[in-house]
């Protein structure tokens, strides 16, 4: 959405349950697809003969069953059978390069044959028209919840069905709340699982494991079920920090219009010119963070305010992450119930050496599709 009004009436509009209070009314939920997250990779690592499971799978089913849940109000312990899960995950990760399709052969859709069209450009499409297509079935569902519950306020898409938009005059039509829809899941989902793989995989590797071992004892000796002891825990928001750093998702230029001149470094700048920032650029910058390639969490228990300021995982300004309250709640739960759980990680020996390096898709994913994490229990 480019014009500025236009999309704070929308964020506006959308708001409300994204509010650490309203979030909080989520935690019950987080809290189950976290214990099922734990269990998926110990199970799933205790039936593999080498003893390793793919925790890049099972990250992105977490975070997807969260967003199902939250935005949503899908149960996902009643197997709702119009939702496989997988397939969704790969159908938003495969339609990522309709928009750029679309722009090289905009005619593939004017003659309304570009699901028909063999091979990768076709895939597209389809994975694209299958992510609609359960959109419009969770939209309905909620639809439908709204119109029978009393406690819709917390989910996510619920304003976007019931409220007004006020550039708009007007309520939102069935398709203006599928496209917001469909962007609530794909920026809800691949972010947090991305991030929660990075996560993990910085602690398995052996140069970590001393980190890992901190982390686990000072998550067993927290009160259990108190998500303000873990906001406020230091050692944890250290390592998260350190891997929105070292591994973040949005990790190239987002990018902005000027709207009036500004001057950076003594140029000025004028009307119109695109501009943005570097997550990976800033974050590793050698002159804010020393050894700016070394995970070290430590840094971050005697932060500078420069270091803060150039920690920018959810971007800044009116157009920063709305998501972000929600991200933070899902990586404390996962890593919580991952690190009670008493289970040590290690990388598998079947990883490549380069296949997790980043890719940026506009969010990042590894190279490899996979990481293989031995998950041995104590
Ligand atoms: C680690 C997790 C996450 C990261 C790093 C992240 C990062 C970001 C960033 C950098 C943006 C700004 C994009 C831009 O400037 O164009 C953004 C926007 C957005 N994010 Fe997130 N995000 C995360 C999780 C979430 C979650 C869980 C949701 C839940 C629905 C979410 C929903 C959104 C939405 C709706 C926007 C668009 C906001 C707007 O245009 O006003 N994100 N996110």
């Amino acid at each position: 959405m480019v014009n500025p009004v236009q999309h704070q009436a929308r964020r506006k509009l959308s708001a409300a349950p994204y509010s650490t209070q309203s979030i909080s009314l989520l935690n019950g939920l987080i809290r189950r697809r976290a214990e099922a997250l734990v269990n998926r990779l110990i199970t799933g690592a205790a039936m593999s003969p080498l003893h390793t499971v793919d925790a890049f799978e099972i990250c992105g089913l977490y975070s997807l069953e969260v967003i199902c849940q939250a935005a949503f109000a899908i149960d996902l312990d009643s197997k709702p059978a119009f939702l496989d899960s997988s397939a969704l995950l790969k159908a938003m990760d495969g339609s990522a390069k309709m928009l750029i399709i679309d722009s090289t052969l905009p005619f593939l859709r004017k003659i309304g044959l570009e699901q028909k069209v063999p091979g990768v450009i076709g895939d597209c499409y389809r994975k694209h028209a299958y992510w609609q297509s359960v959109s419009r079935l969770m939209t309905n569902h909620l639809l439908k919840t709204t119109m029978t519950s009393q406690d819709c306020d917390k989910y996510l898409v619920t304003p976007l069905l019931t409220g007004v938009d006020s550039f708009l005059g007007r309520k939102l039509t069935y398709e203006e709340i599928l496209e917001e829809a469909m962007g609530i899941m794909f920026a809800g989902s691949g972010t947090t699982s991305t991030t929660l793989t990075y996560l993990f995989y910085a602690l398995s590797l052996p140069s970590n494991q001393v980190v890992q071992k901190t982390l686990r004892e000072q998550v067993r000796s927290l009160p259990e079920n108190d998500i303000a002891v873990l906001r406020k825990m230091p050692y944890l928001n250290a390592v998260i920090k350190e891997t929105f750093r070292l591994y973040p998702t949005i990790i190239s230029t987002l990018p902005r219009t000027i709207i009036k001149p500004i001057e950076v470094g003594g140029f000025v700048l004028p009307v119109g010119t695109v501009v943005g920032m570097q997550n990976y650029v800033h974050q590793r910058d050698p002159r804010v963070f020393s050894e700016p390639e070394r995970f070290d969490p430590e840094r971050w228990l005697s932060s500078s305010p420069e270091m803060e300021q150039c920690l920018t995982p959810f971007s800044v300004g009116k157009r920063n992450c709305i998501g972000q309250n929600l991200a933070w709640d899902e990586i404390y739960l996962a890593v919580e119930a991952m690190m009670r759980s008493g289970v040590t990680l290690e990388l598998g020996d079947e990883m490549g050496d380069w296949e997790m390096n980043m890719e940026d898709r506009f969010n990042i994913a590894p190279r490899g599709r996979r990481l293989m994490l031995k998950v041995t229990k104590p």
